[in-house]
């Protein structure tokens, strides 16, 4: 049975970001998510969830200077020690926000090192922060993006992420399948979710191509829902932009 989070960063954008929890709740959504959280106090985040009952099912890692394109920095070599302060920095909102899922994002490649030294970088770092983030039983997602929304970005197919975790040799390394990135970049997505299977660590949703309501486009959720059922027992983050307004755009979870 599908389990959904509302992600804060692209939906009830109607609202300040502080009050999208409590809409988040009166919608009916027992798990939120969201990007970054950096620009909060843990400790007002905390409180949010505690009001409102809800369970903070993931976020990101901060991702370096996103308004000049950075998308994160786990696979960029001569940028660790950044990584490992993010990587701590992160633990402290997880531990307080009680989350159990964190996206260490990749980056854009850098032209000056090779693709080999990329993915030595991004497998000796995630080694780290999973060692580091094990001692708290929280998880690190890893998530292909695809290239129009994201090019140049180091991981955009989920077999590389698989590989890429397995290579890792940490149990607490796991993909971020998100359902957009994927039709977009590998398609035939029944057999991908049986194929990635246990190592599916977060999943996330919207349509193809528009990324609005997985209710209209290419894809057939109420099918993809019960695959994914059979492999992912998580929540279920909801990253779409709404057609229109965030309320009357979730009528699309009554047939899930
Ligand atoms: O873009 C996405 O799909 C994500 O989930 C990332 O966390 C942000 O780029
Ligand atoms: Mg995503």
């Amino acid at each position: 049975m599908a389990k959904f989070a509302a992600n804060l960063t692209t939906l009830f954008t109607e609202l300040p970001f502080m009050e999208r929890f409590a809409a988040a709740k009166a919608a009916g959504f027992e798990a939120v998510e969201f990007l970054f959280p950096y620009d909060y106090a843990k400790e007002d985040l905390a409180a949010q969830l505690q009001q409102h009952g809800l369970t903070q099912a993931l976020f990101n890692m901060f991702p370096g200077d996103w308004a000049a394109g950075e998308r994160g920095m786990a696979a960029i070599p001569g940028r660790e020690a950044e990584f490992r302060n993010n990587a701590e920095q992160a633990l402290q909102y997880a531990i307080a926000l009680g989350c159990k899922k964190v996206h260490a994002m990749a980056g854009i490649v850098d032209m000056n090192h090779s693709i080999d030294s990329h993915r030595d970088t991004f497998i000796n770092n995630l080694r780290w922060a999973a060692d580091l983030y094990a001692e708290h039983g929280i998880e690190i997602q890893i998530e292909p993006l695809n290239d129009r929304d994201a090019p140049g970005y180091f991981l955009a197919h989920q077999r590389d992420a698989l590989e890429l975790a397995k290579a890792t040799d940490r149990d607490n390394v796991k993909v971020q399948f998100d359902l957009y990135h994927a039709q977009i970049m590998d398609g035939d997505l029944s057999k991908l979710i049986a194929e990635i299977g246990s190592y599916i660590g977060h999943v996330q949703i919207a349509s193809v191509p528009e990324r609005h309501e997985p209710s209209e486009g290419e894809l057939n959720y109420p099918h993809l829902f019960k695959v994914l059922d059979k492999h992912y027992a998580g929540y279920i983050g909801c990253e779409y932009h709404p057609r229109n307004d965030t309320v009357s755009g979730l009528s699309w979870m009554a047939q899930a």
